[in-house]
């Protein structure tokens, strides 16, 4: 098998600025990375660093500055469509039906009335809201919300998954039923998930592999981590675990220091 029968994701040397008003800022440069088909890889790093730039990258909404971008080892044009996406902020519309909302996406690609009911009322039970179909957005607590909005992601049955702290808005019960509920639709799906977090943990608690991005400007990957932990995780054990810990430890110790470099750079102004 060929690399590109394999790599989801390609970055090649990719570099991403922005037009600033005292001059250009670059975010994230001369980035490699490569994700193979149905991994699950986090990437993290301290604030600002350029997390959110580069999965802007893997999903098409902003082209590089310089470098590229390959999907499937095709260079990446345009949206990024073999990705289905899931953000701090949820999309729903507020005049839609958590039913009209699940089943939104096949409406655009003109699925049919009851094939789309169908499929959304079955994503609708799988994320536990059964029950709650008609109901709106404002309706919801936050966490049935985040249920509606991985429901909204999984349907069109993407192949993969660009997730941009997906659970950061939650509280920390609620974010570690989601955050199990979501390696359990992971599981067996070979779906390549690309999940950007500032929280460790998290990142280790589901991820195959860590990336960690350094302090910005500039940023680039300064180190990447296997996590062989066992699966399935019950992730509301894992974290006391000495294997996770020991993990834990390893890429902390790299982390802090760019964490303390963002903090330096902050303090002299530079960044922020
Ligand atoms: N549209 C923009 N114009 C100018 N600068 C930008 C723009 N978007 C992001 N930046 C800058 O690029 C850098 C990287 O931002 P980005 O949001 O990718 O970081 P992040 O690691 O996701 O941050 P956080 O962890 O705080 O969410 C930051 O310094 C940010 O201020």
């Amino acid at each position: 098998m060929g690399d590109s029968d394999v790599t989801a994701v390609e970055l090649r040397s990719v570099t991403m600025s922005y037009r600033a008003r005292d001059g250009d800022y670059t975010a994230v440069s001369d980035v490699d990375l490569s994700v193979e088909r149905g991994r699950f890889v986090s990437v993290v790093g301290p604030t600002g660093c350029g997390k959110s730039t580069l999965l802007n990258a893997v999903a098409g909404l902003l082209p590089p500055s310089s470098g590229s971008v390959h999907i499937d080892g095709t260079p990446l044009r345009g949206l990024n469509r073999k990705a289905g996406y899931l953000f701090q902020q949820d999309a729903l519309l507020p005049w839609k039906t958590v039913l009209d909302n699940v089943a939104f996406g096949l409406e655009l690609r003109g699925t049919g009335k009851q094939e789309r009911t169908e499929l959304a009322r079955d994503w609708i039970k799988r994320v536990g809201l059964a029950g709650f179909e008609n109901a709106y957005p404002h309706q919801l607590s936050g966490g049935m919300r985040k249920r509606t909005a991985v429901a909204q992601s999984w349907i069109g049955d993407p192949p993969m998954l660009l997730m941009d702290e997906p659970f950061g808005a939650l509280d920390v019960q609620t974010r570690q039923v989601m955050e199990n509920e979501l390696l359990t639709l992971w599981t067996g799906s070979e779906k390549t998930v690309l999940f950007v977090t500032h929280d460790l943990d998290e990142a280790i608690s589901l991820s195959d592999e860590v990336v960690l991005l350094s302090a910005g400007p500039g940023s680039t990957i300064v180190g990447s981590y296997q996590v062989d932990l066992p699966r399935p995780r019950n992730l509301l054990d894992i974290r006391t675990e000495p294997a996770f810990t020991e993990i834990y430890r390893a890429i902390w110790s790299d982390l802090r220091n760019e964490v303390m470099k963002t903090y330096e750079r902050i303090a002299a102004g530079q960044a922020g």
